[in-house]
C-alpha cells in the first residue's frame, strides 16, 4: 500500500436549504467514488461543540479505573479502552434514542457528584444528529432516483436508529516513517456515518487505486461517509469505503462519530428498482443483526486491519 498523502476534493451541501440537481449529481458521483461527502447547514453551533470538547476532555483524563467501570468487562459496556481498536484509541458510547438516559448511566458511575449537564449535552447532540440523519438518508435516496426518497424513506428507514461514539486518541510519542494509526482500516456497520473531527485532522479514506487521501478538516462542517448497510442497500450505487485515523507526534485528538443504523431486525434487501433492470443483485438478503454479530467476531483482538465487510458476509457469489 502506498503511504503517499493526497488530499480530495468533496462536496459541501448545504442540508438547510432545497438541493439543486446539480448537488445531487456531484452528491450521486462523490458517493459512488469515495462514499464521503460533507455537509453545513447542520444547525449545530460553535458552542455545542465547545462544551462536548471540554466534557470529552474531562471524561478521558479521568483515572482508568474509573474509566474501567464502564467496561468492557462491566455490564454496561459503554466504554472501549486503549488496546482494543488500537494502544491510542478509547471511546464512550452513548446510544439513542433516549441519549440521556444512556449518557446518565455511564455519568452516574464516572463521576462523584451528580451531574446532569453531561447528559443534557448528549441529549442535545444526539437528537440533532437524528434529525441530521434522517435528512442525510433522504438526500441520498433523491441522489440515488428520481422520487426515491417517497418511494423508500418510510417503508425502509423509518426504524433506523443512532449512536454516538465519543473517541479520544492520545498522542503516540514516537512517528517514524510509517504512519502511526489510531484507529486501523475498517468501514463502518452503518447506513450513513456523521463525524465531526476537530481541527487536527487525520481522517484519511482509501482510494481505488489504493492510496491514503486526506479528509481536510473544515469549521463549520461535518463529514458523512456511507456505510455497509448501505452498500449493500444500494446495490454498490453507494461505496462504503475503507478509512482510518492517522496521528501526528504529540498531538492528542478527539472526534465525535454518530452512526445511523438499521433495526436489529431489518432485513437488508436492495429493492428491483434500486438494482436496476438487466442488472445483478450483488447481496443476498441479510438480517442486520446478524452481520454486526459477524463483525464482532471475526474482529476480536485484532488492531490491524479488519479483515472482513459485508461482501465477505453476504456477497451473492458466495
Ligand atoms: O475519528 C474519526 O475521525 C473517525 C472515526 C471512525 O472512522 C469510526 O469510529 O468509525
Ligand atoms: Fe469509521
Amino acid at each position: 500500500m502506498s503511504e503517499s498523502q493526497n488530499s480530495i476534493q468533496l462536496p459541501v451541501l448545504d442540508i438547510s436549504k432545497p438541493l439543486h440537481p446539480s448537488s445531487l449529481s456531484s452528491l450521486s458521483q462523490a458517493c459512488k467514488e469515495w462514499g464521503f461527502f460533507h455537509i453545513t447547514g447542520h444547525g449545530i453551533s460553535q458552542d455545542l461543540y465547545s462544551k462536548l470538547y471540554s466534557l470529552s476532555k474531562h471524561l478521558f483524563s479521568l483515572p482508568s479505573i474509573t474509566k474501567l467501570k464502564l467496561g468492557p468487562s462491566s455490564s454496561i459496556k459503554t466504554y472501549t479502552p486503549h488496546f482494543i481498536a488500537s494502544p491510542f484509541f478509547e471511546s464512550l458510547r452513548v446510544s439513542g434514542p433516549d441519549f440521556f438516559t444512556s449518557a446518565q448511566s455511564s455519568a452516574d458511575l464516572l463521576f462523584d457528584q451528580p451531574n446532569s449537564e453531561f447528559s443534557e449535552i448528549l441529549q442535545e447532540y444526539g437528537s440533532k444528529m437524528t434529525e441530521i440523519s434522517k435528512r442525510i438518508l433522504q438526500i441520498v435516496l433523491m441522489s440515488l432516483g428520481d422520487g426515491f426518497e417517497r418511494k423508500y424513506y418510510e417503508s425502509e428507514f423509518s426504524d433506523c436508529n443512532g449512536y454516538l461514539r465519543i473517541i479520544n486518541y492520545s498522542p503516540p510519542e514516537k512517528v517514524e516513517d510509517k504512519e502511526v494509526e489510531g484507529l486501523g482500516m475498517h468501514t463502518d456497520m452503518s447506513c450513513v456515518t456523521i463525524v465531526y473531527q476537530d481541527e487536527i485532522g487525520g481522517l484519511q479514506v482509501r482510494s481505488k487505486e489504493d492510496k491514503w487521501m486526506d479528509i481536510i478538516p473544515c469549521e463549520g462542517t461535518l463529514v458523512v461517509n456511507i456505510g455497509d448497510l448501505m452498500q449493500a442497500w444500494s446495490n454498490e450505487q453507494l461505496r462504503s469505503s475503507e478509512h482510518r485515523v492517522v496521528l501526528k507526534r504529540f498531538v492528542n485528538r478527539i472526534s465525535l462519530a454518530f452512526f445511523w443504523c438499521f433495526e436489529d431486525e431489518k432485513v437488508i434487501l436492495a429493492p428491483d428498482e434500486v438494482v436496476g433492470e438487466g442488472e445483478m443483485r450483488i447481496y443476498k438478503p441479510f438480517a442486520c443483526l446478524d452481520y454486526l454479530k459477524f463483525r464482532e467476531s471475526s474482529e476480536k483482538g485484532k488492531f490491524e486491519k479488519v479483515g472482513y465487510t459485508v461482501k465477505d458476509f453476504a456477497g451473492a457469489e458466495l
